[in-house]
C-alpha cells in the first residue's frame, strides 16, 4: 500500500507518517524543502522519539521522499496511491492543489479506482477546501468522474510537536497523547483500517472540540506568554494569571461546546484538564512563536479566538477571557512572522478599530469589540507589569 504524504514536517513525520508506516504503509513525502528530500531519500527511515520518561524511540522505514516541484512524479505517484495526505499548513493548500489535480487526472486516464484525500491541517473543514482548490484544476470531464471515485474527508488531528533542533535532521521529539478523527461520511471505497484513526460519521463536534479546546488555550498562553516576555509554552504555564486566563477561555468553549453539542461538562472538564497538563510538558520545549504563528490566520473568524467568541455571545455568554486572548493577538509585535507584521503596519496605518474589523471579521459596533477593547486597556496592565 501506498501514501502519498503533503508536508515532511513536524506533524508529517511525527504524527501521519509514523502511523500510517504502522499501517503497513510505504510514504512517499512530498515536500517543497529540497534538503529534506534529499536527506529522506538518502536514508529512507527517521527516528520519532517520545517527550516523556527515557525518551523512548521508534524508527519509521520504508519511507521516500518527492519534491513538490516535480509535479509529473509526485501526479505518478498519486495515480497509484492508495490515500493522500496532507500537512502544509492551511495556506499551503492552493499551491499542492495542481499536483493533486495532475495526480487525480492521471489516476483516472488509468483506472477508476476509489482515493480518499485527507488534509491534516488545524482548521474546520480542511479536505472540503482542498477539494474547490483541486477542482478548479479540473477538467469538468473529470470533475464529473473524480466526484465518484475520489473523497475529501474532513479530519482532526492533535499531536503537540514542536520545533525540532537535532544533531539528526529527520529526529523529531513528538508529545506521547494523538487523536486523530475523520470523517468517514465523505470518503469512498473501503474504509483504510489504521490504529490510531477513529472514524465518525459527522466531525463537527470533534474538530470544534479539538480547535476550540487543545488550539484555543494554546493560543491564550501564547500570545500572553509572548506580551510577558516568555519564550515557551511550559514558561508561561508556571504564571498563574496565564493559568487563570486560559483556564477561563476554555470554559467559555466549553461552555459554548456544552450548549452546542450537550457534552457532559464534568467529561468536559476532565478533558480540559488533560490538555492543561500536555501543556506543561518541560520536555516539549515548545517556543511561543510557534504556537502564536500566522496571527492573522488564529484571528479569522472561524478560528480558535473569535469564531469561538461570536458563538458565545450568540448564546448570551460573555466571552472576556477570549477577548483578552484577541487583544493579545492584534499585540502580537514579532517581526520574523509575516502576518504578525501585517497587523503591526496596519495598527500604525488605520488604527486599532479598523484592524480588529478587517483581521477578525467582527462587525463594526459588535458588542464583542467593546469587549476586546475593555481586555485590551487590561493587558496594557499586565504588560506594564512585566
Ligand atoms: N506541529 C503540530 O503540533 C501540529 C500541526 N498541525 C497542523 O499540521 C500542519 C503542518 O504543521 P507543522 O508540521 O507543524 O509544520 P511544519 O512547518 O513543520 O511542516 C510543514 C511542511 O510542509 C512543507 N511544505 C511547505 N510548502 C509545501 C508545498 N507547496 N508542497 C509540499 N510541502 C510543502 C514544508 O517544507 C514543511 O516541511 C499545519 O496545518 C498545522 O496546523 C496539526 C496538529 C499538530
Ligand atoms: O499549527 P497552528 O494552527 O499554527 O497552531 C499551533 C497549534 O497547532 C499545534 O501545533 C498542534 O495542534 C498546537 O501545538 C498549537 O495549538
Amino acid at each position: 500500500m501506498l501514501a502519498v504524504h503533503f508536508g515532511a514536517g513536524n506533524i508529517g513525520r511525527g504524527f501521519i507518517g509514523q502511523l500510517l508506516q504502522k499501517a503497513g504503509y510505504e510514504i512517499a513525502f512530498v515536500d517543497v524543502n529540497a534538503a529534506l528530500v534529499d536527506e529522506l531519500n538518502e536514508r529512507k527511515m527517521y527516528r520519532v522519539q517520545l517527550a516523556t520518561t527515557g525518551k523512548p524511540e521508534s524508527v519509521v522505514e520504508g519511507v521516500r521522499a518527492i519534491n513538490g516541484q516535480d509535479v509529473a512524479a509526485v501526479a505518478e505517484a498519486i495515480a497509484t496511491a492508495d490515500l493522500v495526505t496532507t500537512a502544509v499548513g492551511p495556506n499551503i493548500l492552493p499551491h499542492i492543489a495542481g499536483a493533486i489535480a495532475a495526480g487525480i487526472t492521471r489516476r483516472l486516464s488509468v483506472h477508476a479506482k476509489p482515493l480518499n484525500v485527507i488534509a491534516c491541517e488545524n482548521m474546520i473543514g480542511g479536505s472540503e477546501m482542498l477539494k474547490e482548490h483541486v477542482y478548479e484544476h479540473l477538467t469538468e470531464s473529470v470533475q464529473a468522474e473524480a466526484a465518484q471515485w475520489i473523497g475529501f474527508p474532513n479530519a482532526a488531528v492533535d499531536r503537540i510537536v514542536p520545533l525540532q533542533q537535532h544533531d539528526d535532521k529527520l529526529l523529531v521529539m513528538v508529545e506521547t497523547f494523538f487523536e486523530w478523527v475523520v470523517d468517514s461520511s465523505q470518503m469512498v471505497g473501503e474504509i483504510p483500517s489504521i490504529e490510531g484513526v477513529t472514524y465518525v460519521e459527522d466531525l463537527a463536534p470533534y474538530i470544534e472540540r479539538k480547535l476550540f479546546t487543545v488550539n484555543t488555550g494554546h493560543a491564550v498562553i501564547a500570545y500572553l506568554g509572548y506580551q510577558l516576555g516568555m519564550k515557551t509554552i511550559d514558561e508561561a504555564m508556571r504564571d498563574d494569571r496565564i493559568v487563570q486566563a486560559t483556564r477561563g477561555a476554555l470554559q467559555e468553549t466549553g461552555a459554548l461546546l456544552s450548549a452546542k453539542y450537550g457534552f457532559d461538562p464534568q467529561v468536559h472538564g476532565q478533558y480540559v484538564e488533560k490538555i492543561l497538563g500536555r501543556y506543561t510538558n518541560p520536555l516539549l520545549s515548545d517556543d511561543i512563536v510557534r504556537v502564536a504563528r500566522s496571527p492573522i490566520r488564529k484571528l479569522s473568524q472561524h478560528d480558535r479566538l473569535v469564531g469561538p467568541a461570536l458563538q458565545c455571545m450568540e448564546k448570551g455568554m460573555n466571552p472576556e477571557h477570549l477577548g483578552l486572548a484577541i487583544a493579545a493577538a492584534l499585540a502580537f509585535d514579532y517581526p520574523e512572522d509575516a502576518e504578525s507584521a501585517r497587523i503591526q503596519a496596519s495598527l500604525k496605518e488605520f488604527g486599532w478599530e479598523n484592524t480588529l474589523h478587517n483581521c477578525t471579521g467582527i462587525p463594526a459596533g459588535h458588542p464583542l469589540e467593546e469587549i476586546v477593547r475593555e481586555q485590551a486597556r487590561r493587558l496594557k496592565e499586565w504588560s506594564g507589569s512585566h
